[in-house]
């Protein structure tokens, strides 16, 4: 029996709980089994109890464990089992005289330990997904700045034919080099992990980002190839259109149109003037939302299979002259395996997107889906509610030095509080009108969905279209 395995292995379990908890699970269940007074209580007492043996595991972390914040609420766990298996074990005997003293009594005995019981079951989870976030902001603390790891497509060979898609041009390393003054240091307009961003010109006078893929960047060929995989519709108005690409020598490099007003990221966090319709109005953070919204609905919903963008933040909504929102960076998108024969790549999952936006779910399971994409989604809208980025920091006590905060932790507690004032942003309206706030409320409360810590209980991001379309309707009345 593997659980019972992994759980004689858990010294830290056996440590918090004060006794050997998997062998006494096993006990319970076995004495269940052949319980001869009671066996409906006693069924339903294992029940509990290998629930409690399946939420254990989660409990490894030795460090967190010893915490006496982690200890206190398993306080009496061990005895709790402990009396749980004296009580099936007392059910084992038949006798009238048992029968006709002790009924009542046990009765009593069972609610009493079946209500511990419960009460373990909702401080485990709970005490599991600390744990889990803490490791999740050891994990992101130690990868270096802008930092994402990658899914990589099982087909990274070169030799596998590229697919090239109508409209997306080849271009020769000559014209990539005269289009963006052989890279001069004037034309660069950004980096990422994957490599930098150069401005340049067409020969036909068209304006174009050259997106630089790093040599040592990992599956640089993937990102390549990916995005030449996943062209979205090319009247879709929310996406950064491809142009071109150029594989020539060792270089590896991406055409796409120039958005000239740079990121969402830049507006609310950065380098833009305060001047900026982004900055300063709602409702056109409301539209930038939407116009984002829109783009990953056209992933998950119009591909078949649908694709998962994996790669979801504020510096990926750029934002063209007339500041129409588009997104970029397909280059990590994957597939969504759904079932047999829909899957056309076969991928292996490493840790995708970046700190601050990462699904916790996806962390702990590895499991990918259009979810992952409606999770980080929720951290932007909690960005353009706040203007804060998705890890703040702040300076802590003089020894303490700097101390970083997930946006999450800090804003939804106070939406959920019904506080929503406290965390806007001030710079767009210091006194938003009535018919503001509610579109407001609108985009917070759809952000505290999203951002579930269960996956199957965030919306689908259709529906996230739909609020956000109400809240700009209330944004522009
Ligand atoms: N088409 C474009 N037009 C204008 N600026 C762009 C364009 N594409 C990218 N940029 C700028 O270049 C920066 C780097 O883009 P890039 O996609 O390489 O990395 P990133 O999205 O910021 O991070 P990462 O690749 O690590 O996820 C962007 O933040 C943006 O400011």
């Amino acid at each position: 029996m593997a659980l019972w395995a992994g759980l004689g292995q858990a010294a830290t379990v056996a440590q918090l709980v004060g006794v050997d908890a998997g062998g006494l699970i096993s006990l319970i269940t076995q004495a269940a089994l052949t319980a001869r007074q009671n066996k409906k209580a006693c069924e339903q007492l294992s029940r509990r109890v290998h629930m409690i043996a399946d939420l254990l595991p989660h409990l490894q972390e030795p460090e967190l464990m010893r915490r006496p914040e982690f200890q206190r609420p398993l306080a009496g766990l061990g005895d709790t089992l402990r009396e749980a298996h004296d009580l099936v074990m007392v059910c084992q005997r038949k006798s009238r005289f048992y029968r006709f003293f002790m009924s009542g009594r046990l009765a009593d005995k069972f609610r009493d330990i079946q209500s511990r019981l419960d009460s373990y079951l909702l401080v485990v989870p709970f005490i599991s997904y600390i744990a889990l976030t803490h490791n999740l902001n050891r994990i992101c603390d130690s990868l270096p700045q802008n930092h994402a790891i990658l899914p990589s497509p099982a087909s990274t060979s070169q030799s596998h034919p590229i697919h090239v898609w109508e409209g997306v041009a080849r271009f020769t390393l000559a014209e990539i080099a005269a289009a963006s003054n052989s890279y001069a240091f004037f034309t660069k307009v950004g980096k990422g992990t994957s490599g930098t961003v150069y401005r340049g010109r067409l020969r036909d006078g068209r304006d174009v980002a050259i997106k630089r893929i790093s040599k040592t960047a990992q599956d640089r060929e993937m990102v390549l190839r990916t995005e030449l995989a996943v062209v979205p519709h090319p009247r879709h108005s929310h996406f950064v259109r491809l142009l071109g690409w150029c594989a020539e020598e060792d270089e590896r490099l991406l055409v796409t149109e120039y958005m000239s007003n740079g990121s969402l990221h830049d507006h609310l966090h950065g380098r833009k003037p305060p001047s900026s319709p982004v900055t300063a109005s709602w409702k056109t953070r409301v539209e930038v939302l939407l116009g984002a919204s829109r783009a990953i609905k056209h992933l998950h919903r119009s591909f078949v299979p649908s694709v998962i963008h994996c790669n979801i933040k504020s510096s990926n909504i750029l934002l063209n002259a007339s500041w129409t929102p588009r997104l970029s960076d397909l280059g990590f998108s994957v597939r969504h395996e759904t079932g047999e024969g829909e899957h056309h790549y076969q991928y292996q999952l490493q840790v995708v997107g970046k700190g601050g936006y990462i699904d916790p779910e996806y962390c702990r399971t590895g499991r990918l889906t259009p979810a992952t994409d409606v999770y980080s989604f929720g951290v932007v809208m909690l960005e353009v509610l706040t203007g804060r980025p998705p890890v703040i920091t702040t300076r802590g006590e003089e020894e303490q030095g700097e101390v970083q905060t997930d946006l999450v932790h800090f804003a939804l507690p106070l939406i959920e509080a019904g506080e929503l004032d406290k965390v806007l942003d001030g710079r767009p309206e210091p006194r938003p009108t009535p018919m503001k706030i509610e579109a407001l409320q609108w985009v917070a409360n759809t952000a505290v969905v999203c951002l579930h810590r269960q996956s199957i209980l965030r919306p689908r991001i259709s529906e996230v279209v739909a609020n956000l379309e109400t809240a700009l309707r209330l944004a522009t009345g």
